[in-house]
């Protein structure tokens, strides 16, 4: 093994949870040298991110109104917080507190669920695809949660004991969101309402990614998350109860997304950019650390069949707005491919 891939191996296996441990020795590919004070003092935006009442949206009730509001606030921010959407109080406290209870235990436990060099599935740290590449303070827990038979479960706690049970639900839960905000995304712009749904295909698919933010002395030279933008249709984020970190990109300004209680932030990703053919953008957004607290998240990525082919929607595509992106097929790898060599994955796609 040469020494550049032994380095980047010694960082594969180190869990940013130890790495807190041993931070005086912090590798460097954690650290943003021109990070500054920017990290943390993003704008909190005035109007705030939008908030949508999913009660007005869903039949028997269709607000022309709120739909007008959905469409703007996928327009300009990409996202909005999610309020009315169905989900008691008690239940997202749970879902919180079993991916907490998994983070929590011994090192020997969570290791059982490791995810191998080349495997995208189970619980690990950032993956390292070039020795040159910055990493997240995170620790995650990715796993295949829809559908039924694509479930992993050698990737899947069995401590706590609830915790299959509770993301089963909870993933049931989210794929009857993301066909209801699809109806209504597809409603907002005129279409049929079931025009983005038919483009996910037979074997639609959701990944669950459990996001650990451990505390992190330097926080204003370390990222959560690099800047990215989702490669999903839609991504519901169950955001931590107390700790902020998440921001948005929006004209070049970087927003906070503050902690609304008990709402869900959904946002868009590439795919709903493509089939939109722009209406909607995928937002750039990254994740701040936090001095003092430990912060954790759940993020939940609906995406089409791969077998099917993404393009912009006929309806959208006309004189004033000429078709902007090409077919794309598996995105996932696309994304993956991209990602890799520092371009944003959607260029593949641009026209
Ligand atoms: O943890 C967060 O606030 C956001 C995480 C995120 O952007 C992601 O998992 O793609
Ligand atoms: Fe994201």
């Amino acid at each position: 093994m040469s020494e550049s891939q032994s380095s980047a191996e010694a960082v594969f296996v180190k869990r940013v949870q130890d790495l807190v441990l041993n931070f005086e020795n912090l590798p460097k590919s954690y650290i943003y040298d021109e990070g500054g004070p920017g990290f943390k003092h993003a704008l909190s935006p005035s109007e705030g991110i939008p908030v949508i009442d999913l009660d007005q949206i869903i039949p028997p009730i269709t607000s022309q109104n709120e739909l007008a509001k959905l469409k703007e606030a996928l327009n300009s921010w990409g996202c909005f917080q999610a309020i009315n959407h169905g989900m008691t109080s008690s239940f997202m406290d749970k879902v919180r507190e079993i991916s907490k209870q998994f983070f929590e235990l011994p090192k020997e436990e969570k290791e059982k669920y490791a995810r191998g060099p080349n495997d995208i599935e189970g619980y690990g740290n950032d993956t390292t695809f070039i020795e040159s590449q910055k990493l997240d303070w995170a620790d995650r827990l990715y796993l295949k949660v829809h559908p039924q038979d694509k479930r992993k479960f050698k990737f899947w706690p069995e401590i706590p004991n609830d915790f299959r049970d509770t993301i089963v639900e909870y993933t049931e839960k989210i794929r009857l969101l993301n066909e209801v905000i699809c109806k209504a995304m597809a409603k907002s712009l005129n279409l049929e309402e079931d025009c983005f749904l038919n483009e996910y295909g037979d074997n639609d698919e959701i990944i669950m990614r459990l996001n650990y933010y451990p505390p992190c002395p330097m926080a204003d030279q370390v990222l959560g998350v690099k800047p990215h933008a989702d490669g999903s249709t839609i991504t519901f984020l169950l955001q931590d109860k107390e700790v902020e970190g998440l921001q948005v990109l929006k004209d070049n300004l970087w927003y906070k997304v503050p902690i609304i209680s008990d709402a869900l932030l959904v946002n868009v990703g590439d795919q709903i950019e493509i089939l939109s053919n722009g209406n909607f953008l995928s937002p750039i957004h990254r994740v701040v650390t936090n001095t003092e607290k430990e912060r954790l998240t759940i993020a939940m990525f609906c995406i089409p069949d791969i077998e099917k082919e993404i393009k912009p929607v006929e309806k959208l595509v006309n004189e004033s707005r000429p078709v902007l992106y090409r077919p794309v097929k598996n995105y996932t790898e696309i994304f993956f491919t991209y990602y890799q060599q520092g371009k944003r994955p959607i260029e593949a796609s641009k026209i």
